[in-house]
Parts: structure tokens; sequence; C-alpha cells
């Protein structure tokens, strides 16, 4: 089988196994090849290619329905789906999405980005099924890392009530979230996994049984999970004490065991789990010895592993220096205890964790549980500071609401990939923190123009003890500007910075359109026009006392934000306005009330128009000002 020529994935049914592992060979080729041309996840997908091929044979997709979690591992699924041929174009601007998304595809049956959500998914599937009298399989696969999740809990605390509705829950165990897994489940997970009677059963067993005449060799599945029973009692035991029954754990990669195990759990009533041991990264050296650093990579020299020299060096990312700067602070203090939610390296927190593991903590996928955790650490003197991204935030927005604002408790929420994250799309996109939060009575928001202000607000924000305080900064590399080993000056809340005098316009920025305003300043000045240009700094409080008399003063005001607009800073300065009788035009730049989808984060700028040029035009054709004769930009 080509997988050029396979356009339905049941045209894997009827290959041997011999013709399976050679799709397989197929996948991995092209998954190694497309993402070390475009960037993207690669451990991931390169451990559940067998899954996917095995599970895929058991499976009817003119009927039956796959739900995966996160997507991120689901290259194959995408390549046996008839996307093989486009595949190259993984991540790229209209090009294959790097999760599911059912608008691409009519196999991609749920799509997700954050973790947690396929057992929900697929339940609410088998329940729909059950009720229309159809019957057809439903599947969720989901990893170690994301079953961390409370959702997942909350799903399998569900089915596992339900014993006539049939449900298969494919556990992908790799034993590593981004970083090694963290928690008491994986924990349990490796005790089945790694206990020496399973590994023997899963080791010997096979062989013996061939030895046996009598034995049904379709059955050997059956008796090696009867005799893992009677080792090793406990295999299991939490899954089938919540009404699921348990099946592994199997070997991942063996297409001819799993075939057998989910053609078996096929047959079993009700909520089954299969547990199936996975290697991240299995089939590329580098990647198996790296799980951590290939969990993703940007473009990357397949041969050695290391990633294509950029053109130019860049500056520290604003991770790092947030990172660097909160370790450093951290020495001084230690009621400083910084908690990511299973993303210590993406936030830069893994300095921390590295040279104070007593002041790091990483609790898993579980933003919920962090919120509410960092809320009782600040009753007790502690100073949380907990770093996650935008988007993920989004998961814990009652928490913050429930456990930090009305309790008025000073948590201090760091939210990384703020503004557009670009390849990951819009299930990653940083979009909706300055609208989810600027709501909330007791919080404070606040966000630098550059990555030495970061700094001052991360001083800022860890001696405002007054109540909850946010920061948001955006993914990728600051501009270069000198940073300051210590002694960082802590900023006034709720004060801006006048950045630039100029009577005709009065350009409000916030954060990381700061700079992109001056530019935008430097333009208009090229059509005569001089704008004054403040750096707003905070959201919540906004500096009325600064903005208010210029804005009746130069009476043509235009926000800039690089989040949406709907309940973003401009319209936290529109609210101002009217409260102070204010009444001026006011053009607001920003994110419409759209989706963002996956692209460089540039070519998205570009075509929302955010780049200087376009925001300058657009100002001089909103404000209407006649244009020197002749001149062009
Ligand atoms: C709610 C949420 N938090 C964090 C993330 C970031 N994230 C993406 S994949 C991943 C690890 C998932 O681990 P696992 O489910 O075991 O999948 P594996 O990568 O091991 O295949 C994390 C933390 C996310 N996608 N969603
Ligand atoms: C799958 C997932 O959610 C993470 O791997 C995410 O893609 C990381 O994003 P960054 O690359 O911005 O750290
Ligand atoms: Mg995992």
């Amino acid at each position: 089988m080509q997988l050029s020529d396979l356009t339905h994935p049941n045209q894997l049914h009827g290959l041997s196994i011999a013709q399976l592992k050679q799709v397989a060979c197929q996948i991995r080729d092209k998954h190694l090849e497309t993402v070390a041309a475009t960037g993207g996840h690669l451990g991931p997908g390169l451990g559940v290619v067998e899954l996917t091929l095995a599970l895929y044979q058991t499976l009817d997709f003119e009927k039956d329905r796959v739900v995966w979690d996160v997507g991120h591992q689901a290259y194959p699924h995408k390549m046996v789906t008839g996307r093989f041929n486009n595949f190259a174009t993984l991540r790229q601007k209209n090009g294959i999405a790097g999760y599911l998304n059912r608008k691409e595809s009519s196999f991609d049956h749920f799509g997700a980005g954050h973790a947690s959500t396929s057992i929900s998914a697929a339940l609410g599937m088998a329940l729909a099924r059950d009720h229309q009298g159809e019957n057809y399989k439903v599947v969720a696969i989901i990893g170690d890392g994301a079953l961390t999740g409370g959702m997942a809990l909350e799903a399998i605390n569900h089915a596992g009530h339900l014993p006539q509705t049939n449900l298969m829950v494919v556990l992908n165990d790799n034993e590593m979230s981004i970083s090694p897994n963290v928690g008491a489940i994986p924990r349990y997970l490796n005790k089945i996994r790694l206990s020496p009677e399973v590994q023997f059963i899963a080791d010997n067993l096979n062989d013996q049984l061939k030895q046996l005449p009598f034995v049904d060799h379709s059955f050997t599945g059956s008796i090696k999970e009867g005799m893992k029973r009677l080792a090793v009692p406990k295999v299991g035991a939490v899954f089938e004490e919540l009404g699921f029954t348990y099946i592994g754990p199997v070997d991942g990669h063996n297409i001819e065991e799993l075939i057998n195990t989910f053609n078996r759990a096929h047959q079993i009533v009700g909520p089954v789990l299969v547990h199936v041991a996975t290697t991240k990264g299995k089939g590329y050296a580098i990647a198996e010895k790296d799980q951590v650093g290939y969990h993703a990579q940007n473009p990357f020299d397949l041969t050695t592993g290391k990633a294509k020299p950029s053109s130019k060096p860049k500056p520290p990312s604003y991770s790092k220096v947030f990172g660097d700067t909160l370790t450093k602070l951290a020495e001084n203090d230690p009621r400083i205890l910084g908690i990511t939610a299973a993303m210590a390296t993406g936030t830069g927190l893994d300095i921390l964790q590295k040279n104070l593991p007593n002041q790091y903590i990483d609790v898993g996928i579980a933003e919920q549980h962090a919120v509410t955790m960092a809320a009782g650490l600040a009753t007790s003197g502690m100073r949380p500071v907990i770093t996650i991204y935008s988007t993920f935030l989004q998961r814990a927005f009652d928490q913050i609401v429930h456990d930090v604002c009305i309790q008025n408790l000073p948590v201090f929420f760091c939210m990384d990939r703020a503004g557009i994250v670009g390849a990951d799309g819009p299930t990653h996109q940083g979009m909706y923190d300055i609208a989810y939060l600027r709501c909330l009575p007791n919080m404070v928001l606040m966000a630098p123009k550059d990555e030495a202000e970061l700094q001052q607000m991360l001083v800022t924000g860890i001696n405002y003890t007054s109540g909850p305080i946010a920061m948001r900064y955006p993914r990728g590399n600051g501009y270069g500007m000198p940073l300051m080993e210590e002694g960082w000056e802590e900023l006034p809340i709720g004060k801006g910075e006048l950045l630039r005098q100029g009577d005709d316009l009065l350009l409000l920025a916030y954060g990381s359109m700061v700079y992109p305003a001056m530019q935008v300043a430097e333009i208009l000045s090229e059509h005569s026009l001089q704008a004054t240009v403040v750096n707003a700094r905070f959201a919540k409080p906004l500096d009325t006392e600064l903005i208010i008399p210029l804005a009746s003063q130069i009476k043509r005001v235009v926000t800039l934000e690089e989040g949406c607009l709907p309940g973003g800073f401009g319209s936290a300065i529109l609210e101002a306005f009217q409260d102070a009788g204010v009444l001026v035009p006011v053009l607001r730049l920003g994110v419409p009330d759209l989706l963002v989808e996956h692209a460089t984060a540039d070519q998205s700028k570009a075509e929302l128009g955010l780049t200087p040029p376009q925001m300058a035009e657009k100002i001089l054709s909103q404000f209407a000002v006649p244009q020197p004769m002749g001149v062009t930009h």
C-alpha cells in the first residue's frame, strides 16, 4: 500500500501485518521529513504510528468515531485519512492544521488543541449513538499527560457510571507530558507498566504459549490478561473500580498484539480502557533520547537534530527573561513559588526548577487546580507566581473569579503566549485574556512594552499584595533591550508612560503594540502628522489622569492592542471616555471578532491589518486627513 494512493482509512482493512509495518515506515518518513522542514510536534506522533494503524484496521470509518486528545500527536491519523499528499503544508498558512479540525476533514470527528477533552466528547458521541439507536464504535485516544487533567477524570467518573454505554478509551502511556509526567496517576501507571511480573508476561508468555499446540493463538491475549491479573491483582484496579474494563498494558509498537487487543476490547460491553505503552519519539533515536526537547521543534536538520540556524542571532525570548528574572527574585524571597501546569519548558519555569526546585511546582495539566492551589498558598503568606499561557488559563476562569478575585487574594498571573502565537492556530491564540480578566473586580492588568519592562513588571507583581494581578506578554523573542541583572525598579500601579508628543493624534498602545505604535507615529510624521504615543502599561486600572486630558486636548484617539477588540483594551478606553464625558472619535486597532487561523504570526498580523504601515494607512483614512500631494507609502 502506497500512502500516496490512500484516500480513505478503510483502505487499511485487510492489509497484512507486514504491509502495515511498511505503511508505518512511510508514515515515519513523511512525519520526520515534514516536521524537519516546517516545524511542529515531533515525538508525540512518532509514538502512535502503530497504535493508529492497528486501531484503524479494527474500525469502520464509514460510521465509527475517533476522538484524539489534544491532537498534536495525530499526524499519522492525518496521513491515513487522505492528507498524506499535502502533509508538507503542515501548520503553514492555508495548509494542514497542527491539530484535528472538523472543517479540514470529515475524518476529524472532533477538534482539540487543549488537553483532557477527548473522553467527554467521545462519551457525548456514544450517548447520541445510543439515543438514536445506532450501532457504531466510539474511541477516545488520550495521553498519560492529558489524563492528569480534571476534565478527563470527570468524564471517566461519568462513563464508569454507564455500564451499558459502549466506549473505548485508549490510554497512550509514554510516561511523558511535555516534561516527564507528574502526579499519582502516572506513578500508578508506571507501577503497572514496569512491574516485573507484567514485564515477564509481556516479554515471554507469547513464545511459551506458541509452543502449546492446543492453544488457539487468537486467545493468547486473553490468557495473558488473566495471567497479569493473577500475577499483579492491582493491575488496572483503579479503572476497574471506576466501572471500566481494563486491558493492558499492551506493547504500543506491536501491531499484531494491538489489533488482537483492540478486537477483543470491541467485544466488551460498556466502558473499556486499553492501556497502551508507547515510546515518545519512537523510530527517531534523537527524539527518543531527548523526549522533552523533541516534543515540538522548529525546523531542524534531520541528521543532526539541530535546529536550522536563523539568519541572525535572536534576542532572548520573553519566556527566558521571565524565567531568569523570577529565579533571581526567588533567590532572595523564599515566599515566591513558581507554578506551572505541565509547561515548564514553554514558560521558562524550568530555569526556576533547575535552580530552586523547592520553589517550583508542576501540577500536571491541571490549570483549575493550579489557580485554586495558588489561592490557598496566598492565604498563607506565600507569593504564588502562576505561569500559564493566556489560552490555557481560559480553562481556570471560574477559579480566578471564585477563589482569587472574590476573596481578593494576592495571586500573580503571568500569561505567556498572550497575543498572536502563529502556527498553533485558533485553539492556542492568546486572544482573550484582556477581555476575560478586565471584567473581574479586584483584578489588576498590566503588559510590558519589551523584555526590560517585563523585568520591572515582575517585581511590581511580586510586590503587589493588595489582591490579584496579571501580566501578559507575547510568544517569541524580545527586542534585544539591555537587561539589568538586579535592582529592577517597580512600577506605580495604574500609571502609564508618555513616550512621544504630538498634537495631531493620540496613540494609546498596550504591551506588545507599543513599539509598533512608535513605528506608526514615525510613518504618520512623514505625512506631517505628529502623534502622541502613550505606553498604557495597565489595562486595569487605566491611567486616566494621563489619558483623559490628552484625549480632550488632541481629540483624535487610536488604541492599539494584540488581543480581541470585543471587551479588550480599546473597549476599556471607550468606557473611560464615556465615564469622563470625553466624546472624541476613537479608532480601535486589534483583532476583530473572528478566529485567527494557523500561519506565521507575521502573516496573521498582515492579514489582520496590524502591521505598522497598515495601521498608519487605516489611521490616515479613518481621520480623513488630506494626504500631501504625490505622497505614497
Ligand atoms: C489545557 C492544556 N494545557 C496545556 C497544554 C499544553 N500541552 C500540549 S501537549 C501536552 C502534553 C500532553 O501529554 P500527553 O497527553 O501524555 O501526550 P504526549 O505528548 O505524551 O503524546 C501539554 C501539556 C494543552 N494542550 N492543553
Ligand atoms: C500541543 C501544545 O499545546 C503545546 O505543545 C503547544 O503547542 C506549545 O506551544 P509553544 O510552542 O508556543 O510553546
Ligand atoms: Mg504522554
